[in-house]
């Protein structure tokens, strides 16, 4: 997440009931050996978790089944209030003086729980807050690479506007392809606007709900690699000329470009 050479611990935090599956995942951790990773507490008290991170990523909730849509359901997300009221406190006890902390929050309605947690803890600066649109940048993507048989890696520059929902609008029309004669619009490479306006949008606008059909459970692999991707960026910067997506609090858009 932050480059192979980065020493990090990982505070995990959980519901008192998922304790012990908590500590499963602890003994994994450990069992891994990861060279970098440098310590790892579980806990279900949120002020020991919260207490001197720098980077918090909020995946706590309650992913929706097959059908359901990811709206805020308000018994639900009162439950990132929890973390939300955590950070509050954490922060204005003072508990660690240079704390400053960058928080993602992967847990759906991700935008709105963002906005919960804005509110509920405003000690953390707003700038600080933001939510998961990598994936849907990252399905954008994948779709362009498979269509036009090239690497997802010479793909770039698309941009999710709007929410992590169906009602997202995934953007191509600044996005390029590097080819061997130079960086073309993505537009002039797939020469299909009726596949781009239509089928290509609802594709990445419905692809979670795709997963949770094929799998019958939400994207696990593909929402932790655009965590890990969307953390590194914010905090390392993006390549020259190269921008990605995430959900702001502070602004009306979702694309940000990190130089
Ligand atoms: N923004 C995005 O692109 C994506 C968002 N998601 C969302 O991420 C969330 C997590 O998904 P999964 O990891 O698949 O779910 P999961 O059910 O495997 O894990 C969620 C964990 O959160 C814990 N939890 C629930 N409430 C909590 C609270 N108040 N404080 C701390 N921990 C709490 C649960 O006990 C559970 O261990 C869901 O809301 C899902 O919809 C998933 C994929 C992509
Ligand atoms: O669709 C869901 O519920 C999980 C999710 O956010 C995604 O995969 O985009």
């Amino acid at each position: 997440m932050l480059g192979p050479d980065q020493p990090v611990i990982l505070h995990l935090l959980d519901i008192p009931p998922a304790a012990e599956a908590l500590n499963g995942v602890k003994m994994e951790l450990v069992d891994a050996a990861f060279p970098i990773l440098k310590g790892v507490i579980a806990t279900t008290d949120v002020v020991e978790a919260c207490t001197g991170v720098n980077i918090a990523v909020m995946v706590g909730g309650f992913p929706r089944k097959k059908d359901g849509e990811k709206r805020c359901d308000v018994e639900k997300c009162v439950n990132l209030q929890v973390p939300g009221f955590s950070f509050r406190e954490a922060c204005s006890c003072k508990l660690q003086a240079s704390f400053v902390v960058q928080v993602l929050v992967v847990a759906n309605p991700a935008n709105t729980n963002a906005l919960i947690l804005k509110e509920f803890a405003p000690s953390i600066p707003e700038k600080n807050i933001t939510c998961l649109t990598r994936l849907d940048h990252n399905r954008a993507l994948g779709q362009i690479s498979e269509r036009l048989n090239v690497q997802v890696s010479d793909v770039k520059n698309v941009i999710i506007w709007g929410n992590h929902s169906s009602t997202q609008y995934p953007d191509v029309n600044h996005a390029t392809v590097k080819t061997s004669s130079g960086e073309k619009p993505v537009r002039e490479l797939v020469k299909d606007d009726e596949w781009l306006n239509a089928e290509f949008i609802t594709t990445v606008q419905q692809r979670g709900a795709a997963i949770i059909k094929a799998r019958k459970l939400s994207s696990a692999l593909s929402a932790a690699s655009s965590a890990c991707d969307h953390i590194r960026d914010w905090v390392l910067g993006t390549p020259e000329g190269t921008w990605v997506s995430m959900g702001c609090t502070l602004m009306a858009h979702t694309m940000c470009h990190l130089g």
